[in-house]
């Protein structure tokens, strides 16, 4: 298990344009180009663990992947989804196991997904149980509930869902399986969740509009348009640098080429409501709007979160950060999902924050945090990115050790090298 030592390197001003792309995206990319009958052209495809496995896959199902020197990505579908002999690894990736449930649910044939021991332990009955109402035949321990799962590919029925949590992947799951249904199928769920998805299909020509909080999907009878796109950075790996940038007074951070979906900003607007300075300069709009961001740090102050939670769930860990360097109390709410992410997000900040000496309660479905003076700690990652990152960008302000950091290279494979030009950091 490898250790990062995290000392701080005092002001800094750091510009890059070198934020790990968008993993959604680069996800969604693998996977919708099966849909087409033409070679998808994919530039700036994430190249982290979470994302290559999604590739290897979709390869494994048939398509011929062709890499430039550039590392743009040429993706040939096959003629019909190929039954892999192979079960099909997804990593540590909750993205990858649910939109692939929904897209093997309609292709003929068996397929066995499965993960490491995280993902194997997260729940995936929110999309196994409304595919099987509409005919999907899929089995996994726990009557389908966790990986590895076997999934017969069937003709699914129509279906009018609403679903109770707000979640892109079950949305995600189920708008592929509705492609493919036999008739008008609707969605719905209770607060927006990210909508790439819905942009992307629409893009490659798919019948889906999108409403508000519901979404209907006209089955699909020939293939769809390929994509030709240029995956933009991603919000979620450039907050740790905005979290550095907010937590250390006077410094700041330029991001280059960002993905500006609203829903995926928002911890970004929090922090501005916290006291810092942020502003986003748009550049283009084609799929996504894409553009920069630049966030100064300024004295923080304490905030309640607890609203569109889904547009800034990756990002709450690194918030927490933010959140104890300010004056006053910040208070998370409505946010229980975090108990089902690549840890139990909950416990995890709670226990390395008190670690860092920092007053926290901690609730069923969030936490309050007093802010305080940091104190250096040994972090334990619980082997989740988003944990090891939070913690490695609070040693930017006060020293750090992160125990267990493999685990960035699920999203974030260049994170140290770029740690490495606004703090001083040690393997
Ligand atoms: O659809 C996606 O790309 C994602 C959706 C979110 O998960 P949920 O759908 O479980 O909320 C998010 O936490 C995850 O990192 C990526
Ligand atoms: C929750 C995450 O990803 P996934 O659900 O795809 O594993 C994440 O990256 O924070």
């Amino acid at each position: 298990m490898k250790t990062l030592h995290v000392n701080p390197k005092g002001h800094f001003s750091f510009t890059t344009d070198q934020i790990a792309s968008d993993k959604s995206i680069s996800h969604r990319c693998a996977i919708f180009s099966l849909l087409s009958d033409r070679p998808s052209i994919i530039q700036n495809y994430l190249p982290a663990e979470d994302t290559l496995c999604t590739l290897s896959i979709v390869q494994s199902l048939g398509a011929q992947v062709e890499k430039a020197i550039d590392g743009t990505l040429t993706i040939m579908p096959p003629l019909s989804i190929v039954e892999p002999p192979l079960i099909l690894d997804c990593g540590n990736s909750g993205t990858a196991i649910r939109l692939l449930m929904g897209f093997l649910s309609t292709c003929k044939g068996f397929f066995v997904l499965y993960g490491d021991q995280y993902l194997c332990s997260r729940p995936m009955r929110r999309v196994a149980d409304p595919l099987r109402s509409i005919g999907a035949q899929i089995d996994g321990r726990s009557n389908g509930n966790y990986a590895p799962l076997g999934i017969r590919g069937e003709t699914l029925k129509a279906f009018h869902y609403e679903s109770k949590i707000a979640s892109a992947q079950v949305k995600s799951a189920l708008i592929l399986a509705a492609l493919q249904a036999d008739g008008i199928s609707t969605f719905s769920e209770p607060e927006l969740s990210r909508d790439h998805s819905e942009r992307m299909l629409r893009g490659m020509g798919a019948n889906v509009i999108s409403k508000g909080l519901h979404v209907t999907i006209h089955p699909q009878s020939s293939p769809l348009k390929p994509l030709h796109m240029k995956v933009p950075n991603d919000p979620s790996s450039g907050f740790f640098f905005a979290v550095a940038a907010a937590i250390n007074f006077g410094s700041s951070v330029t991001l280059h080429n960002m993905l500006l979906n609203p829903t995926r900003i928002e911890a970004y607007n929090v922090l501005k409501r916290m006291g810092a300075e942020v502003v986003f300069i748009e550049k283009e709009n084609v799929y996504e709007s894409v553009g920069d961001i630049i966030i100064t740090g300024k004295e923080l102050h304490g905030v309640e979160v607890s609203e569109n939670i889904s547009w800034l769930i990756d990002e709450l860990p690194a918030l927490s950060i933010a959140f104890a360097c300010a004056k006053g109390k910040s208070l998370v709410k409505n946010a229980g999902e975090l108990r089902v992410k690549e840890s139990d997000r909950i416990s995890s900040v709670v226990k390395n924050l008190r670690l860092c000496g920092i007053d926290v309660e901690e609730f069923e479905d969030g936490y309050e945090v007093s802010g305080g003076a940091l104190k250096s700690a040994t972090i334990n990652s619980f082997g989740d990115h988003r944990i090891a990152m939070s913690f490695a960008i609070a040693g930017t302000r006060v020293p750090m050790k992160i125990e267990d950091i493999e685990c960035i290279n699920t999203s974030f494979p260049n994170f140290i090298e770029l740690l490495s030009q606004i703090g001083e950091v040690e393997q």
